[in-house]
């Protein structure tokens, strides 16, 4: 059978590669046979594939860490580059889409075996089976150790389970905005966000491709996340209690639409946006693959845990954040053998910081990639 897959939001630029890696036996106990990796490459890998540095995504962002040849800028733009703190004149950059992920990689909208997409048949994927993945990408490359594996968020998390996992092939590591575990309280944000797109009427159990999109749940779910991304300052200096004129929240009721506050309707935006660059499927098994992250799952305590990375760490938070707490990026460095400074992005903007607040993690991580 033959099916026309929907919502797979492959990037246009033309420089996003695919790699066949074979199949993936799960941590979770599932498998899913030829998974294809999409991943994207900036500045040329050296004679010895010594400056291979990988960045890794978080929740919804793609391959397309930086512009390199194509005029679509990057997520991480300012951050890596020519003469950036990750400068593509030196080093060999690669970003792959995770598994579980719209952006070209194996995903709930590819394809099954029996040609229909794998929908609500798609396995749990773990942020450990990702890993797994992307070290055949890495083996096909011809790169045996990266000189740094590096990411925010969960790309973070991606980052410190590849130091974890492959500790002989990760010589320094990153881990921006983020734990060794997602906790409580991350796993019950994400959970109502997972309830809300599952809750959708069009969801239809995950098997909805071909018909109506679950637009709602999805734009509920990354209104959620967007509060989390955000500190309470950052909401009340940017909105206020600001009506978004013309219309007026004190007007209408539970029958007659009622005007939105400013914020609401920033929300509304937030929501919508990401209906049209992301997959319901995708959010949901990204974001369970995200709940899943605990670097000592069957490993051990904390310090035995990291014990078995050699490699020089990178930890650095934002200070406002109020889903990943500093706390927590303190709680890592200090279980970490040898003294690891937390660098602290200040930034009132909170989660998302790291994602904008270049011009601070630049200059620090340009030192430690120096060091
Ligand atoms: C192909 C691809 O897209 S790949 C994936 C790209 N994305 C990623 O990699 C994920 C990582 N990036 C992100 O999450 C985000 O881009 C961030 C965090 C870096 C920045 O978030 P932004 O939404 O751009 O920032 P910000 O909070 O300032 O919001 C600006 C938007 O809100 C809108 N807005 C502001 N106030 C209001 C309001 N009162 N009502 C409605 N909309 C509003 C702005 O018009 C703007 O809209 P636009 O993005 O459509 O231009
Ligand atoms: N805004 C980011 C934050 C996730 O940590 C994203 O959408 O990927």
């Amino acid at each position: 059978m033959t099916v026309t897959v929907t919502r797979t939001t492959v990037p246009e630029h033309g420089i996003v590669r695919y790699a066949s890696i074979g199949g993936l036996d799960l941590e979770a106990g599932g498998y899913l046979p030829e998974v294809t990796l999409a991943y994207e490459t900036w500045g040329t890998l050296n004679a010895d594939a010594s400056n291979a540095v990988l960045i890794e995504h978080a929740l919804t962002g793609s391959t397309h860490v930086t512009r390199g040849d194509t005029d679509e800028p990057g997520w991480w733009e300012q951050l890596a580059g020519p003469g950036a703190p990750v400068d593509t004149d030196r080093f060999f950059v690669v970003s792959i889409n995770i598994v579980g992920g719209c952006y070209g990689s194996t995903g709930p909208s590819s394809p099954a075996p029996d040609g229909a997409p794998w929908g609500s048949r798609f396995p749990l994927v773990t942020l450990r089976d990702s890993t797994v993945a992307e070290a055949r990408l890495a083996d096909q490359l011809g790169i045996r150790s990266w000189f740094a594996v590096l990411g925010g968020s969960m790309g973070g998390a991606r980052a410190l389970e590849w130091a974890i996992s492959f500790p002989e092939r990760v010589q320094r590591c990153g881990v921006i905005s983020i734990g060794h575990a997602s906790t409580a309280e991350q796993i019950a944000f994400a959970q109502a966000q997972t309830l809300a797109i599952r809750q959708d009427a069009n969801f239809k159990g995950g098997d909805y491709y071909g018909g109506p999109f679950p637009e709602d749940g999805l734009a509920l779910a990354r209104r959620i996340a967007h509060i989390t991304y955000r500190s309470a300052a950052e909401l009340e200096g940017r909105f206020g209690r600001e009506p978004q004129a013309p219309e007026s929240p004190l007007h209408g009721g539970v029958l007659a639409a009622r005007g939105r506050y400013q914020v609401e309707s920033y929300l509304d935006h937030q929501g919508n946006k990401l209906v049209r660059r992301f997959d319901a499927n995708s959010y949901i098994a990204i974001t369970e693959a995200l709940m899943s992250h605990d670097i000592c799952r069957g490993r051990g305590p904390l310090p035995e845990t990291l014990a078995r990375s050699g490699a020089r760490f990178f930890v650095a938070a934002v200070d406002s954040d109020r889903l990943y707490f500093p706390a927590q990026s303190r709680e890592l460095a200090a279980a970490l053998p040898g003294e690891v400074d937390v660098h602290v992005i200040e930034a009132p903007i909170g989660h998302d910081g790291f994602l904008t607040e270049i011009g601070q993690l630049g200059h620090q991580l340009r030192a430690h990639l120096s060091a």
